[in-house]
């Protein structure tokens, strides 16, 4: 495993000197401020930083929902005939009126794959997720977590070049997380797409990831980047238990822990500010 890890892979996402600034209400607010890395192919990153740094916006960014006000933003394309990327949101985005599996396939429908690959490719990434009974059943007959499982598997049948997360299992119930960390895991490892997870849990970011972004409060900057040199394939129940856990739990926290507080600190200001 050491040895896998050594070998450098290319560059898949490369981000230089990104800052957002919105406008809000005759206000600059900066959302990232010059926000700089590389994510090497196949790695899955995890990026925590306190409430309101700009996790979001720079993963909005990376998906090009949102313009940066300047710097630049590469993601090397393999193949002009798939997707850039797919997201998936913390709320469910699936759309009520397909059955899981029309959901599952609505993007392979969208570029033009015919009926019967697309049934074969969807009814892989169902059956991954769990779902195989559910395929022809509507979302409003499945539960929160089913309806996760939906887009996750939309998100892999998709085969976008790189997968953005933003915090996918934070609305689910701590049993759910567990079973849908594992299930994620499970799929990442038999494909090892590069991926952008934003998480609030570092326990979450340690179970998943290759990598932690930290960001700093806000402006979001880069804080630090720490490698998580756990073994893989793992397996969520036993990984805690791993010494390097413990050690790489106590360097992200007090890492993490600065800015945290330097977040709360601002929010009273803010807050106390409010009521003057
Ligand atoms: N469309 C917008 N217009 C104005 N300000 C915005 C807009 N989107 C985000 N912001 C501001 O940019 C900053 C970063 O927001 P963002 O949602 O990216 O942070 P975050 O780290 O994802 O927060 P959280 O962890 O709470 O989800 C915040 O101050 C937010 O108010």
């Amino acid at each position: 495993m050491g040895r896998e890890r050594r070998v450098e892979r290319p560059v898949k996402i490369s981000v230089r000197n990104l800052t957002k600034v919105f406008q809000s209400r005759g206000r600059r607010v900066t959302a990232i401020d010059d926000v700089s890395f590389t994510v090497p192919d196949g790695t899955f990153l995890a990026i925590v930083g306190p409430s309101g740094c700009g996790k979001t916006t720079l993963l909005r960014i990376l998906a090009g929902l949102e313009e940066p006000t300047s710097g630049v933003l590469e993601v090397r394309q393999t193949d002009r005939g798939r997707p850039v990327n797919s997201m998936v949101f913390q709320e469910q985005s699936i759309l009520p009126w397909m059955t899981v599996r029309d959901n599952v396939a609505y993007g392979l429908r969208l570029r033009g794959v015919d009926r019967h690959e697309r049934c074969k490719v969807a009814d892989h990434y169902i059956q991954m997720v769990g779902l195989t009974r559910f395929a022809d059943a509507y979302p409003h007959q499945l539960s929160g977590g089913m309806k996760q499982r939906v887009s996750i598997a939309r998100a892999f049948a998709n085969d976008p070049e790189i997968l953005l997360m933003d915090e996918p299992f934070a609305a689910l119930d701590e049993q759910n997380k567990i079973l849908l960390q594992q299930e994620l895991l499970r799929i990442w490892e038999g494909t090892r797409k590069t991926v952008c997870y934003i998480t609030h849990s570092i326990d979450e970011a340690l179970n998943l990831s290759d990598r932690v972004m930290i960001m700093t409060a806000h402006p979001g900057r880069v804080k630090a980047i720490i490698d998580v040199d756990l073994p893989r394939p793992r397996d969520i129940t036993k990984i805690r238990s791993h010494p390097r856990f413990g050690e790489l739990f106590e360097q992200i926290w007090l890492s993490l822990r600065d800015e945290v507080l330097k977040a709360k600190a601002e929010e009273g200001l803010v807050m106390a500010g409010a009521g003057n």
